[in-house]
């Protein structure tokens, strides 16, 4: 298995292109099951989720086609068509690997009239249910049946019949299955307390593009009226706003001044926001956003929150950051109950970290020394490299499979701003 080495202390400096955005493309690409037309999404980051996702894709009979990108450019472009699907099974096999992959079920459900998709089960962060994902589909017209491990939906008549759902907690994916579901349903759906992420904004703009017709865009209140078909379209995923926050955490906790190319401030304010506050500058420019470290960091008190809070996605970043600041932070998780993993990981680096519940106190340190340390998420394996970046000595992260799931060539970008890092086989 391939670890990342890292030898600590560089200071970084230079420009990083900031990818197409995950858990944008995760739901961009489902989207294309909706209609027989051909979908070309560009700006796709190359990522084994996103490879797992166009292999889900096949499975149930569409095609992906990849074009016209070097090996040394950033992003594809994929061409998808769902021309007629053979099958409307998600297996467990693939889901269990990717939990995206239940963002099929809304568009399956509602291109063919019934659907079968594997309960995901829990995660490392937390037991992530998908019963809101359940309760919306079902407020717009879904019979739901959970057997043998298996989520059976069927469209009576074959085509829903949208409807009022308000969520009890903001869900980003349970608000994406029901959007995706809704857009061909027969009546209008509104969906109340819905998510307000950014890449549901993607979304939604994808859908429109496709022909879908939604109003409330950005907003909690999402009302969509049912359109009989949609057709195709082409579209550019937005950049990636935590791989973003988190290079932007590399610059602050080495002390270092990098431009991020391509990342947009609007969809991360709060993220800009902390950096500011722990004496970080920022400069937000026309195509990127300039961070630069100088001096010692402050000390943060920070509490996750959907958007446009405070991202559980930058919780983990922020915490190795701190690490190095002049004084005391807290972190509270509020999103998923068992996300700080990586708190023992970087008490091995030296790291003083106290939990109590689901808040975590980081005293800042002096200084962190290398070690070999080992990833159990993808965020909590970021967290470990921005450790080692800062960290004396080396330090070897294992399990990087976490961080190929959600970070385009992490160590080209990072050794191009100036890190020591590579990545080995065993
Ligand atoms: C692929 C993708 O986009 N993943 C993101 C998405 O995950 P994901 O869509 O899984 O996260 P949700 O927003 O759904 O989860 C928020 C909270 O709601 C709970 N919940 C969710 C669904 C449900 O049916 N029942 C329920 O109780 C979850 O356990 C969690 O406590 O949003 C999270 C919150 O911003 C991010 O950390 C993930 O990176
Ligand atoms: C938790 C994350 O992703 P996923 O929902 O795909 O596990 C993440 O991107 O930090």
């Amino acid at each position: 298995m391939d670890r990342i080495l890292i030898r600590g202390g560089n200071r970084l400096s230079g420009r990083l292109k900031i990818s197409g955005a995950k858990n944008a493309a995760l739901t961009l690409m489902p989207c294309a099951i909706l209609t027989d037309e051909p979908v070309t999404l560009r700006n796709l980051p190359r990522l084994a989720d996103v490879d797992g996702f166009g292999h889900l894709l096949n499975q149930i009979g569409a095609s992906t086609r990849i074009e016209g990108t070097r090996p040394e450019d950033f992003g594809r472009v994929m061409t998808i068509r769902a021309g007629q699907l053979f099958s409307t099974e998600a297996p467990y096999d693939i889901v269990r690997k990717m939990r995206a992959s239940i963002l099929v079920l809304g568009p399956i459900l509602a291109r063919a009239g019934e659907a079968r998709v594997s309960l995901p089960g829990g995660c490392a962060i937390g037991n992530r249910p998908i019963d809101l994902h359940l309760k919306a589909l079902e407020a717009i017209g879904a019979e739901i049946e959970l057997t043998a491990g298996y989520v059976k939906a069927r469209a009576p008549g074959g085509r829903l019949s949208g409807g009022r759902y308000t969520f009890p907690v903001v869900s980003v994916g349970a608000t994406e299955n029901a959007l995706m579901a809704a857009v061909t349903a027969r009546g209008t759906t509104v969906l109340g307390n819905a998510a307000r992420e950014p890449e549901i904004v993607d979304l939604c703009r994808l859908l429109i593009a496709m022909g879908a017709r939604i109003d409330g865009v950005g907003t909690e209140t999402l009302t969509i009226e049912g359109v009989d078909r949609l057709h195709g379209a082409t579209y550019s995923v937005m950049p990636d706003r935590i791989e973003a926050g988190s290079y932007a955490c590399a610059a602050a906790i080495t002390g270092g001044d990098l431009e991020l190319v391509g990342a947009c401030a609007d969809d991360m304010r709060a993220t800009l926001a902390a950096l500011t506050e722990a004496g970080v500058t920022v400069e937000e420019r026309r195509d990127s956003i300039r961070v630069v470290a100088h001096g010692p960091l402050q000390p943060l008190n920070l509490s996750t929150a959907p958007f446009p809070g405070f991202a559980t996605d930058m919780q983990a970043q922020f915490m190795a950051m701190l690490c190095k600041a002049d004084g005391t932070s807290t972190l509270t998780e509020t999103i998923f109950e068992n996300r700080y993993m990586h708190v023992p990981e970087l008490a091995r680096m030296g790291a003083d970290i106290q939990v109590h519940g689901r808040t975590a106190m980081v005293k800042g340190v002096q200084k962190l020394t290398g070690a070999p340390v080992m990833a159990t998420d993808l965020r909590a394996s970021m967290s470990l490299i921005l450790a080692g970046l800062a960290a004396e000595g080396e330090t070897a992260v294992s399990r990087v499979y976490h961080l190929d799931r959600g970070y385009e060539r992490l160590e080209e970008k990072l050794s191009a701003v100036g890190a020591d890092i590579e990545r080995v086989g065993d």
